[in-house]
């Protein structure tokens, strides 16, 4: 099997996304950090992996990808028969994929948005600007009123199983269970249970630990 690396950071979400689909699959690969508080993804040699100067990108033999759903995407399909499967099934495969879009065009800008405020900038001592604090709530709990109602017919969002469509979400619901935003999640049963289950996953739990090397 070619070798796989990742260069990413272990606080970015969308390299999390990445390192959560590695440990469902059981797969190896290299950590390679990208240090982005000197700006070293938007300088050479890093630039020449990913154009746009972000993290993560991905190596498998002569394959580099970026954009983190299109990485997992990827892995899910090539390791299809390896680990946990991340895809839905048969007639369900395109409830799969629009519940990815769903995260990705629904859920991903009012939640990094809420990271950003909430998680990010407390950490740097950067003030917290609270009408982006009010709008993303209001859009994200919107959001979240939709999933209950989803949750409540189904354990998991896309199909009978966790897949990816879940998996998108586990970067961003971990940084917001650290700040007030956590309870727009609390305080609907079924998004709350979804979550409890989702996190306490032992890849997911595998693939923080990158944060103590
Ligand atoms: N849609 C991209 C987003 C990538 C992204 O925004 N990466 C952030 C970290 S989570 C980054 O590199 N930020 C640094 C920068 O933009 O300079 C993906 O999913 O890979």
């Amino acid at each position: 099997m070619a070798a796989m690396k990742v260069r990413g950071n272990a606080f970015s979400t969308a390299t999390m996304r990445v390192l959560a689909c590695l440990r469902e699959k059981g797969l190896e690969f290299q950590f390679v950090p990208v240090d982005m508080s000197t700006g070293e993804q938007k300088k050479e040699p890093h630039l020449s992996f990913h154009p746009f100067g972000q993290v993560p990108v991905f190596e498998h033999g002569d394959l580099k990808l970026f954009e983190s759903r299109a990485i997992t995407k990827y892995i899910a399909h090539e390791y299809a028969d390896k680990g946990t499967q991340l895809e839905c099934q048969g007639a369900a495969m395109p409830i799969g994929l629009q519940w990815m879009e769903v995260e990705a065009q629904q859920f991903e800008s009012p939640a990094s948005k809420l990271v950003w405020e909430l998680a990010v900038k407390p950490m740097y001592g950067i003030p917290v600007d609270e009408a982006a604090v009010e709008e993303n709530t209001a859009k994200l709990a919107k959001v979240l009123d939709v999933y209950e109602s989803r949750l409540v017919e189904s354990k998991y969002l896309a199909c009978d199983s966790f897949t990816l469509a879940d998996m998108h979400h586990l970067p961003n619901i971990d940084f917001l269970m650290g700040t007030k935003a956590k309870a727009l999640f609390d305080s609907r049963p079924h998004v709350s249970a979804w979550v409890a289950h989702i996190t306490a996953r032992p890849a997911w739990v595998k693939a923080l630990t990158i944060r103590n090397n």
